[in-house]
């Protein structure tokens, strides 16, 4: 039995203009009861254009779900074109951003020092970061995939408080697992979940590991959830293609019903 509240967040990546992204939140909203949207912290990451629109349909109808961004610039402000700083999220009502996806270190070239940048970038602005991790499918064959997790975890942790530690979000996304249909079992996401934390207990101390809540993500669907939220390390789930379904997500949302923590 664990005391950590599960995570479900919903990327929506870049998917929705501000009508669909209304009519989505909306729909997701009347999908759940407010017993659910409490056992089960409900989150979604729209695009940065759909955020106003989100935040105005959960601050008018308090519909129980937080919200936040997919990425974040490592800057304050200023001449930074195309950026978008943590203070004009938080300006927004975001929670949460994610920060270190391998979309955007693949296709943008993020690096560990950047993603590590950006963490710091978020909590100056009151944000909790969802923090991604995880391998190819080369490193993945070559069996290095829990040394490639750990070392990127310690970058991005790198000179962050205890309390910042205790607060931020982890997601294991396997590169291979991600938009593929191809689910890491139960078995692969504790693995690196369970390595994960480990080593936040060798780093930080158990006080500080048991508080971090670890997600996994990579063809998430309700289908596969309650087994993944079986394992003791698996908090929540980062999940993509089955958040843009209301009732797809509201069923991943519902897993307690399923599996009991
Ligand atoms: O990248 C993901 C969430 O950030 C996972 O995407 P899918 O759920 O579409 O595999």
């Amino acid at each position: 039995m664990t005391t950590r509240k599960p995570i479900i967040a919903g990327n929506w990546k870049m998917n929705l203009n501000h009508f669909e992204a209304n009519l989505l939140i909306q729909k997701l909203a009347a999908s759940l009861t407010p017993a659910q949207l409490d056992a089960v912290e409900t989150v979604v990451l729209p695009p940065f254009t759909d955020l106003r629109t989100v935040q105005t349909a959960v601050d008018g109808d308090k519909l129980g779900i937080a919200y936040g961004a997919q990425d974040i610039s490592q800057h304050a402000s200023g001449a930074y074109t195309g950026e978008i700083a943590g203070s004009m999220l938080a300006k927004l009502g975001c929670s949460y951003v994610v920060i270190g996806h391998s979309e955007r270190r693949e296709y943008h070239n993020e690096t560990d020092e950047l993603v590590n940048a950006k963490i710091k970038a978020a909590f100056t602005a009151g944000l909790t970061p969802i923090f991604c991790v995880g391998e190819g499918l080369s490193v993945r064959e070559e069996s290095a995939h829990v040394g490639h997790c750990t070392s990127q975890v310690d970058a991005g942790l790198d000179g962050l408080k205890e309390d910042q530690i205790k607060q931020i979000v982890i997601a294991y996304e396997p590169v291979w697992a991600i938009g593929t249909g191809k689910t890491a079992t139960p078995d692969d996401a504790q693995e690196v979940c369970g390595a994960i934390r480990a080593r936040l207990v060798e780093k930080y101390g158990a006080e500080v590991a048991e508080a971090v809540r670890i997600q996994y993500g990579g063809s998430v669907k309700a289908g596969n959830i309650a087994s993944i939220m079986a394992q003791p390390d698996v908090d929540g789930a980062l999940v993509g293609g089955a958040a843009l379904d209301a009732e797809g997500f509201a069923a991943i949302v519902r897993f307690p019903e399923h599996v009991a923590r």
